[in-house]
């Protein structure tokens, strides 16, 4: 429970005096309830069925009758008791939307950190993520933890409601009410092993919410696998033995619901056949004292087992608490951009060079060696660098770096000659367009895409960049031309089709460096010819770093960088290492030309 206190905390500080007015609220309302049950005592009274005024018991309780005049005051307490009633019932409304208002604004507060924290992230903190966990959390577990929030809430009300109650009724008997409250302590201990369970349970909810999750956006991210090996089955299979698992767990529920629910109903019987029992034969109690016992703990135990079950509830919240602040400290401690807000920060202009210092680099979730072992090399401002090797030389790892993603565990990234710390970080960010193979398009149109790096773009820019990646043609053609919706990633279009409008929108960026990781691989050598014709021109304006294992896409690069097992093995000009046949890089080259023969 101690996580839930941190919340509550959370909460008090948020709400500021609000809060603290509904609690004040909530007490006025209980009274006035209590008051409108009190009432009950002269009404019955004044009608007769009881002789209230000579009964011992009531006795101290009907002096006010007397201000009523004679031979109305049935009418009169009844409209007082209307008038109680009503304003009860308007404090009782009030209080409920302002819990509402405070639960939701609190709630999209909680939100919003959560999502801010995780977007400020580092990029190691989403490599060791599953990204179904992350949306997990912050929908279904989030939602959990706003509900656990609302039934606290209710707990409050329910806790100051009773004490409330409780202390009206010391007031009409001690000692009844004080037999109540035993009976309610000897409840609460033996509830304790329903709360453990319901906690147990609300594990298990946030587990199977996890595997639900993870596993459809798996199936649905590789729908198209599935379609064309004809897995659905197997897949059904998976699918109806976790919803199998989920059934169970919410009987499993249910079940504990409903024996917490029978346990406080035998419970309730007993005690209250035993408190009459002894108030008859041991108290020797009147029927107006036991209409008081029947009154007292009416009202008094369905608010006990009410508070039992809602702590039952919360209880089973809690694995959902434990999962959102673990992921929230998670992101705290991976945060790259704390301290430095993103606004008003300028993109840096690379000026003379990126000077990669002695980087060494390894994955921590991977117990291999290093990835990136002692890398020295010189990236010229405006300029084009290819950065070449064999499938998991380590060329992906270092453009992460030297965009700033991920930290050298060794070494150090110069930029014209100063370290990259976390203050020039975001206007470093801000300076790179980064193109990768599998880029990422929204569901949305043409336009959206292209201008959700860059809102103010007009329509000719928009054309200027599609021009420039050699989409403008097929963009005309669509039907709707940039209004054009091109579906879920992208999925109305060709993957050369693709690259070319995520190329557009690199540049549209007019970045200071652009980064091409295999970003032309889906070209045909048309298209391909016309985008490195296109990026010639870019030279001098831009610093272009290009990933390609098709090398003829790298013909006018500057310098190439070599990479082999995670160390430069050659670095020069284009046709300089051409030349040099037995070196790695004439290898590539040949093997690619032998290929083509
Ligand atoms: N997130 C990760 N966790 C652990 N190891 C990783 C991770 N990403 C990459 N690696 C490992 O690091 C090495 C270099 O990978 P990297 O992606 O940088 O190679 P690459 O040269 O870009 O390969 P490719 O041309 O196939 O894209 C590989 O051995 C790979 O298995």
């Amino acid at each position: 429970m101690s996580i839930i206190r941190l919340y509550i905390k959370d909460l008090f500080k948020f709400s500021g005096w609000l809060l603290p007015l509904n609690l004040f609220g909530m007490v006025i309302a209980s009274l006035l309830e209590g008051i409108g049950i009190l009432m009950l005592i002269p009404m019955i009274s004044v009608s007769g069925v009881i002789t209230g005024k000579e009964s011992n018991f009531f006795a101290p309780y009907l002096g006010f009758v007397d201000i009523f005049p004679e031979g109305s005051e049935l009418f009169f307490l009844l409209c007082l008791f209307i008038l109680i009633m009503i304003a009860q019932s308007l404090l009782q409304r009030g209080i409920a939307i302002l819990n509402v208002k405070l639960l939701h604004e609190f709630s999209r507060d909680l939100r919003i950190k959560l999502f801010r924290e995780t977007l400020r992230s580092d990029w190691s903190f989403f490599i060791r993520k599953r990204k179904s966990d992350l949306i997990n959390s912050l929908t279904s577990e989030l939602a959990r933890v706003i509900s656990g929030i609302n039934l606290v809430l209710q707990l409050i009300t329910s806790i100051v409601f009773t004490l409330i109650q409780v202390i009206l009724a010391f007031w009409l008997s001690a000692s009844i009410t004080g037999f109540v409250l035993l009976c309610g302590a000897v409840m609460i201990l033996f509830s304790k092993k329903f709360i453990n369970r319901a906690r147990k349970v609300g594990n298990k909810t946030s587990l199977f919410g996890q595997e639900y999750l993870a596993g459809m956006s798996d199936q649905f991210n590789g729908i198209k696998d599935i379609k064309s090996n004809t897995l659905e089955n197997s897949q059904l299979s998976w699918f109806s033995s976790l919803t199998h698992k989920m059934v169970g767990e919410q009987i499993e529920y249910v079940k504990l619901q409903s024996n917490s629910e029978l346990y406080y109903k035998i419970t309730s019987s007993v005690f209250i056949a035993i408190i009459i029992y002894f108030s008859i034969t041991a108290f020797q109690a009147q029927f107006e004292q036991l209409l008081a016992i029947i009154l007292i703990f009416s009202r008094l135990w369905p608010r006990f087992t009410g508070i039992q079950s809602t702590i039952q509830n919360i209880a089973s919240t809690i694995p959902a608490f434990e999962s959102v602040h673990h992921l929230y400290k998670e992101c705290l401690s991976s945060s790259e951009l704390r301290d430095y807000q993103d606004d008003g920060i300028e993109p840096y202009k690379l000026k003379s060079s990126i000077v990669s210092n002695n980087i060494c680099f390894k994955y921590k979730n991977s117990g291999s060696n290093d990835v990136l072992k002692s890398i020295n090399a010189k990236i010229r401002a405006n300029q084009m660098t290819a950065i070449v090797g064999s499938s998991g030389a380590g060329k992906s790892t270092f453009i992460d770096i030297l965009m700033g993603l991920m930290k050298p565990d060794h070494g150090e990234l110069l930029i014209d000659g100063g370290p990259l710390n976390d203050e020039r970080l975001t206007a470093w960010r801000k300076s790179i367009s980064y193109v990768p193979q599998d880029s990422f398009l929204f569901n949305a149109s043409i336009r959206e895409n292209l201008t959700m790096v860059h809102p103010n773009a007009k329509e000719p820019d928009l054309w200027q960049a599609l021009k420039f990646s050699s989409a403008a043609e097929f963009v005309r053609k669509l039907p709707e031309g940039l209004d054009t919706h091109i579906g879920d990633r992208g999925v109305r279009l060709s993957g050369g089709e693709r690259q070319r409008l995520v190329l557009a929108r690199a540049i549209l960026r007019n970045p200071s460096i652009l980064v091409l990781d295999e970003a032309t691989s889906a070209l045909d050598s048309e298209n391909e010819r016309k985008i490195q014709e296109a990026l010639e021109g870019l030279k001098g304006k831009m610093t272009i770093i290009v990933i390609a294992h098709r090398l003829s896409t790298i013909r006018n690069a500057d310098q190439v960088i070599v990479l082999e097992e995670g160390r430069i093995v050659q670095a020069g000009g284009f046709h300089e290492l051409a030349s040099q046949k037995s070196g790695q890089f004439g290898r590539l080259l040949g093997n690619q030309l032998e290929a083509i023969q």
